[in-house]
């Protein structure tokens, strides 16, 4: 049966990294992929267009997708909108809960052809392979009441750290799911010596252990997380934490890889359906100079191959052709070295989807 795909470009470098992403989705329809991509406005376009972030009509084409492709949203033209529920990264916040889109996926692995792009001593990251699970429907980012309001004469700002059992539970077991497919070790970030919402997401994590026991668990607060990562990240297999600390925790993974620009990722619910996106922004300081690195929006096509699509010998061959290309020494700017040779988005799309040919 065809499958939809809905492709959102999104703002700042989103519609560059969507468009070379989109011809290698183009390659695998050619080789056989059976699916109808159409495209709609997310974010500070649609904003501009439509004067809502998360226009009825995105929504309804998300909802209908099997998979839908994210490049990114927002930039300063919107961050002084006053109604935050018109800012555009509410468009993506709503994306992600209406489509009940909890697991989200974050891979962090380090191409042996990166190991010395990255800020980090090459040795420490070279072979690097972590999945980090991080909770993306609730806790913090969602948790009510919230909002900015008088008190005493002055104006308090105020959010609400909120989880449930059952939503601790299902993301736990997401993440046992995917160390027991692995190295089979899961570290469960939370600072649990603080607060309450982390002391329940621990003693769940707990619970479950018994059901998972081929997966050694262990726990490390966040502050420690975040040290480790730069310190020694090679201990880490898969991380499960929540919302927040996921979101930052992810970006500091990300240098490791040697660029925020190699970091995929996929948002999954209950039923396979899901949304891809690279890990990074909209990037307003590169935007319209056609340098970003596309290859964090083209491995999350590959994500999506696998995870919504049942396609796992294309994504393996995307995912080939990307190493290949930085075998043959092509960078862009933000993991370009000596020895290498700097091209733009689009050349970065032209010697993916050539070597994909090839793989
Ligand atoms: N998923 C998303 O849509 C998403 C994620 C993060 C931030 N944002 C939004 O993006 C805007 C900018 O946020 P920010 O500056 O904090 O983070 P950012 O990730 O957009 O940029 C951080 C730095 O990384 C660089 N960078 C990011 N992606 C790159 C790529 N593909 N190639 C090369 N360099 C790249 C940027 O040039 C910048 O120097 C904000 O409006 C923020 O809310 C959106
Ligand atoms: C843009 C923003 C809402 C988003 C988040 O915080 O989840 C982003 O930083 C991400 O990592 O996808
Ligand atoms: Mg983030």
């Amino acid at each position: 049966m065809t499958q939809k795909v809905l492709i959102l470009p999104g703002d700042g470098i989103g519609p560059e990294i969507t468009a070379q992403a989109s011809r290698i989705l183009a390659a695998c329809q050619a080789n056989g992929l059976d699916v109808e991509v159409e495209e709609g406005l997310l974010g500070g376009a649609a904003y501009d267009a439509h004067g809502e972030p998360l226009p009825a009509e995105t929504l309804e084409k998300a909802q209908a997708a099997r998979a839908i492709l994210l490049g990114a949203v927002g930039g300063p033209k919107w961050d002084k909108l006053e109604d935050l529920a018109k800012r555009p990264e509410k468009g993506l916040l709503g994306v992600r809960k209406q489509l009940g889109l909890f697991g989200n996926l974050r891979p962090a692995i380090t191409y042996p052809q990166l190991a010395a792009a990255s800020s980090l001593k090459p040795e420490l990251v070279a072979g690097l392979d972590i999945m980090i699970v991080r909770e993306l429907t609730g806790g913090i980012y969602f948790g009510q009441p919230r909002g900015i309001e008088e008190r005493n004469g002055e104006r308090v700002g105020f959010n609400t750290y909120v989880y449930s059992e059952s939503e601790i539970e299902r993301i736990g077991r997401v993440a046992f799911e995917m160390a027991q497919k692995r190295g089979k070790r899961l570290c469960s970030v939370d600072k649990a010596n603080v607060l309450e919402a982390t002391i329940l997401w621990r003693e769940v994590m707990e619970r479950l252990a018994p059901e998972y026991p081929d997966v050694e668990l262990s726990h490390m607060y966040v502050d420690n997380a975040a040290m480790q990562l730069v310190r020694a990240p090679k201990q880490f297999d898969v991380v499960v934490t929540g919302n927040m600390f996921g979101d930052i925790l992810s970006d500091a993974a990300a240098m490791l890889t040697g660029s925020i620009g190699m970091l995929p990722s996929a948002s999954l619910n209950e039923s396979g359906q899901g949304m891809y996106e690279p890990c990074h922004g909209s990037a307003p300081d590169i935007a319209g100079q056609g340098i970003a690195n596309p290859l964090a929006t083209i491995l999350s096509v590959a994500m999506m191959l696998r995870y919504s699509l049942d396609a796992p010998e294309l994504a393996e061959r995307i995912e080939r052709a990307v190493g290949k290309v930085l075998d043959e020494g092509l960078r862009t700017a933000d993991i370009a070295a000596e020895s290498t040779r700097t091209v733009s988005t689009a050349e970065m799309g032209d010697a993916v989807l050539a070597a994909f040919e090839r793989v």
